[in-house]
């Protein structure tokens, strides 16, 4: 059965897709669910996950991903509201904000929600970097100012961000879950 991900987002489609790429297909669903504000990426995708499933009619499973950045000198921000700061101030802007500070580190976190008639389950991943100036022409959002190891995250093949992602983390521990579940 095809993973219903709810999503407008080109590049979380792409990852997803190769990763599950020997497990199911994706299916990319355009609905634009509420995103609540709050500072839990669970909450945010777990809300809407819940209510993309319900629209559709309560039937069809549906994956929805939230993911943030979170700056370690800045409090977090913008953590939760990253699409946000990316449509308003920038990627660049953000980089020029991080550079101000001695401590570069970051973090970046998904959390998946998968809604079916059972309930809702979230799975988290996140990974720690370093920003820096702008790099590489892969990837999207802030991967050409995420270092992993030397490389920004837009510098490497979808492959190798994967292996390393948050969104690889959270799809790893979503695809155990979801194979012992159809077992
Ligand atoms: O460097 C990045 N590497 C990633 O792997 C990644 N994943 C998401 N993002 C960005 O972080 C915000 C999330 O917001 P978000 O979860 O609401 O997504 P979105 O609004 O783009 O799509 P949707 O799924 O909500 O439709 C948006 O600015 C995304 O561009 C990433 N940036
Ligand atoms: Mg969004």
């Amino acid at each position: 059965m095809a993973i219903r991900f709810v999503t407008g987002n080109e590049g979380k489609v792409r990852e997803a897709r190769e990763y599950l790429a020997d497990i199911e297909p994706v299916e990319q669903i355009d609905y634009d669910y509420t995103e609540i504000q709050s500072d839990s990426l669970a909450e945010i995708a777990a809300h809407g996950a819940r209510e993309a499933f319900d629209e559709a009619g309560g039937e069809q499973p549906v994956l929805v991903d939230d993911a943030g950045l979170f700056v370690d000198a800045l409090g977090g921000f913008p953590g939760p509201y990253s699409a946000y700061v990316e449509d308003t101030v920038g990627v660049e802007r953000l980089w020029r904000l991080a550079r101000e500070e001695e401590n570069r580190r970051a973090h970046f976190k998904t959390v998946l929600a998968y809604a079916d008639e059972t309930g809702t389950e979230t799975f988290d991943g996140s990974v720690a970097g370093t920003l820096v100036a702008p790099r590489g022409e892969g990837g999207f959002g802030y991967d050409p100012i995420f270092e992993y190891n030397g490389q920004t995250m837009a510098e490497m093949s979808t492959e190798e961000k994967n292996a390393i992602s948050h969104r690889g983390r959270a799809l790893a521990a979503f695809t155990e879950w979801y194979a012992d579940r159809e077992a």
